[in-house]
């Protein structure tokens, strides 16, 4: 199996080199050359199988030779082994044709566990083989960076620096971020918003010099093996409703399009997905851009839904690929434009490439405190506001096909949002309880990349 570069300028890689090197060294991002397929019997079979069972058939093609059966199938089990729920990824029924898929029974109350836990337990096992050390900076509006330093915290071969947007974080995620004590681990609160954050980090990797001496990988989006490691409950979800006989659509709460873009390689797997429906809250970039307006930025506005406010997805960039016809330098003109312009107009034929598998739709900050608040009333379910935004764009887009909304994060993550909806402050996980008491360690930095890679050369240890 082998990766290339969205931009078509970079090195092909395996598996496991692209995971290490997270962007390309032409600045696109990795994607597999070909999309391994799952026949009808293939999808049937996964029914009654564990979520890690489920995992290692549906990751296996995509991992080549990098990792043994036997190794990967070990990774997998201690990856979902911390997880509070026996199911990994539950799903309640809001409504007759309306379900909720629960990612949030991680170790840090996100999605992004999912992910990051795989990719902490693959790094360990590939940097030992290696006998190689790096130094992981991400980018995170909250839920990254937290997931990321809960799974790679106290890793000898590994530094973590995380840069979070100074002041727009909930609490709670902040403090998952500054409060393990490992030496490994360094908060970085940025002045400035999640797009200042991911584009520092692109930068960094575009910086050659520095990125060979520091050994830079990513943990963000960015590297293929997070998205490869969400495709996985698409499946089981889809199957417990009774794909492959059964279509199924899904509604997702989108900021950087990592999480949809895994319900569309199961698409093209096979699974039976009829529509992918990107939920965005005020910062409605990609609604704007799937409705024909052109990808065109305008500013971050803070949300109740924080971790979604972003304005450039950066793995739309995989979805333009295909919707171009892998056309790298198309993508690399409109990424260009994109930096010069501040946006791109995308061409009738990509457009209704996309508008063939993706639908759109956006909710207000009063509409995602309504739906909270709906929510709990019509059904008991306490909503986080991101899963609120995906509930209410759903709502929308129901018809005959079964949906399943993602719901990515606790509503403990983001308790005054929930509270101002319902009443109801949601308590965090007893193993969380004294996570205000615990003490803070951040430094605040400038967006500046100079400084910050002279801070990140300073500090790392590895
Ligand atoms: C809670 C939550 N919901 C939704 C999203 C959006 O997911 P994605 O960036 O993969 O589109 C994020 C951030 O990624 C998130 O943290
Ligand atoms: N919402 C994310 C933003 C970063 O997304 P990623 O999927 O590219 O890591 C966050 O919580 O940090």
């Amino acid at each position: 199996m082998k990766y290339i570069s969205t931009r078509g300028q970079a090195p092909v890689l395996s598996f496991e080199e692209a995971m290490l090197t997270g962007l390309a060294r032409d600045g696109g991002l990795y994607v597999p050359e070909t999309i391994p397929q799952m026949s009808a019997p293939d999808i049937a079979a996964l029914a009654g199988l564990s979520y890690e069972e489920a995992a290692f058939r549906v990751m296996r093609p995509f991992v080549g030779d990098s990792f043994s059966d036997d190794d990967f199938a070990e990774i997998i089990s201690r990856a979902y082994a911390g997880f509070g729920h026996a199911a990994r990824a539950p799903m309640v029924q809001l409504a007759p044709n309306h379900f909720l898929l629960e990612l949030f029974h991680g170790p840090t109350l996100a999605f992004k566990d999912f992910a990051m836990q795989l990719i902490g337990q693959l790094f360990q096992v590939a940097l030992k083989r290696r006998g190689e050390k790096v130094t992981i900076v991400g980018a995170t509006s909250g839920d990254t960076g937290s997931a990321a330093i809960e799974a790679f915290r106290g890793l000898d071969a590994v530094d973590v620096f995380i840069l979070f947007p100074h002041g727009r974080v909930s609490e709670v995620q902040r403090r998952q971020m500054t409060t393990p004590a490992e030496t490994n681990v360094h908060a970085l609160a940025l002045d400035g918003h999640f797009d200042d954050c991911q584009a520092r980090l692109k930068d960094m990797f575009n910086h050659f010099e520095f990125r060979d001496e520091v050994a830079l990988a990513g943990v963000n989006s960015i590297n293929w093996a997070r998205v490869l490691a969400q495709v996985v409950y698409y499946f089981t979800s889809a199957v417990a409703l009774g794909a492959p006989q059964r279509k199924v659509s899904f509604t997702v709460p989108t900021g950087n399009f990592g999480d949809i873009f895994a319900g569309y390689i199961a698409r093209r797997m096979g699974l039976p997905i009829e529509t992918l429906v990107v939920a965005t809250n005020q910062n409605d970039i990609l609604h704007r851009a799937l409705s024909g307006q052109g990808y065109v930025t305008s500013g971050v506005t803070p949300s109740i839904s924080p971790s979604m406010d972003i304005q450039v997805s950066s793995n739309f960039e995989r979805a333009l690929f295909d919707a171009y016809g892998r056309d790298g330098a198309a993508v690399g003109q409109l990424m260009g434009e994109l930096k010069e312009q501040g946006g791109f107009r995308i061409s009738q034929g990509a457009l209704q490439g996309l508008q063939e598998t993706f639908a759109s739709g956006r909710a207000s900050e009063e509409e995602t405190s309504a739906m909270i608040r709906q929510i709990y009333a019509e059904t008991g379910e306490i909503l986080c506001p991101h899963s609120a935004v995906g509930v209410k764009v759903a709502r929308e887009h129901l018809g005959t096909t079964p949906m399943i909304t993602l719901a990515t994060a606790h509503p403990a993550k983001f308790p005054d949002a929930v509270e101002a909806a319902t009443g109801q402050r949601p308590p965090l996980p007893n193993r969380m309880a004294d996570l205000y008491e615990r003490p803070e360690r951040v430094s605040r930095v400038e967006n500046d990349l100079a400084a910050l890679e002279e801070l990140i050369r300073e500090r790392r240890a590895v």
